[in-house]
């Protein structure tokens, strides 16, 4: 996995201005942003996926461009090969297990049908243990189950990467120590790499090899997360 990302973008309003100025590297599959809500990790991870376009700046993944600004490249999102995870799992309340995780294979806009069998998404059925609940609508779910579905989805259309959005934001303490173990398993035995964006480091902990802080749109650090601790000090009690 190689992954080049240099994105600038100012926004705002006449009151109030946000300036995204962020760049790295990263050969690694799991990769983790971490930084204080309002940094600019949403941000990134938009611009990544082809949801938020850079002012200036280059995105590239294994090699191939996605965003360019001066070769004035920008791969529509539906074709990047990226999986956005969204912070709610957004599934489809109307359609089964079975239906969301069939319609990241679907072409257009119709919702697979509820009988249709299709071998790739029952592939991803069969390896997160969701064969019991492919019948099931997403409210008659757990949080475990409802993660384990929107990741499935995601993995359908084999993308190059899967981007998480701050995947446990929504969940009590208690679920989100048992959500992020699992997510730690699935990472290891998954090859797809993973960038996950948090403002908690327990999850970088877990979910990381790499880790890059965000602070007020800037990469303020990047380290491997276990020989680096210092990437959790407040930013008082580093030299900027
Ligand atoms: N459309 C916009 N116009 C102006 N400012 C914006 C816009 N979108 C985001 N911002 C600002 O950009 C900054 C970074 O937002 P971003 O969502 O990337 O933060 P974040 O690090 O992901 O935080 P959180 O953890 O709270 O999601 C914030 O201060 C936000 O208010």
């Amino acid at each position: 996995m190689s992954m080049q990302v240099t994105v600038r973008k100012r926004l705002g309003s006449a009151e109030r201005h946000f300036a995204l100025d962020i760049a790295f590297d990263s050969a690694s599959k799991r990769i983790a942003l971490f930084g204080p809500s309002g940094a600019g990790k949403s941000l990134t991870l938009r611009a990544i996926a082809g949801l938020l376009t850079p002012d200036s700046g280059h995105i590239a993944l294994n090699g191939r461009t996605l965003f360019d600004s001066e070769a004035r490249v920008d791969v529509r999102p539906q074709e990047r090969r990226v999986a956005y995870l969204f912070q709610d799992y957004a599934l489809f309340p109307h359609l089964t297990v079975a239906q969301n995780i069939a319609f990241g294979l679907a072409r257009g806009w119709r919702n697979p049908r509820r009988s249709a069998s299709h071998p790739e998404a029952q592939r991803w059925i069969d390896a997160f243990g969701l064969g019991a609940i492919a019948g099931s609508y997403p409210a008659e779910l757990s949080g475990g189950q409802k993660q384990r579905a929107a990741l499935a989805r995601a993995l359908v259309p084999q993308p190059d990467i899967v981007l998480l959005d701050e995947p446990f934001s929504a969940l009590d303490p208690a679920l989100r120590v048992r959500m992020r173990a699992e997510l730690r398993a699935l990472q290891s035995s998954l090859e797809v790499p993973m960038l996950v964006i948090s403002h908690d480091p327990d999850d970088v902990e877990a979910l990381g090899d790499h880790v890059l802080e965000v602070r007020e749109g800037r990469i303020f650090g990047s380290a491997p997360v276990k020989g680096h601790p210092q990437v959790y000090a407040p930013v008082s009690a580093r030299a900027v």
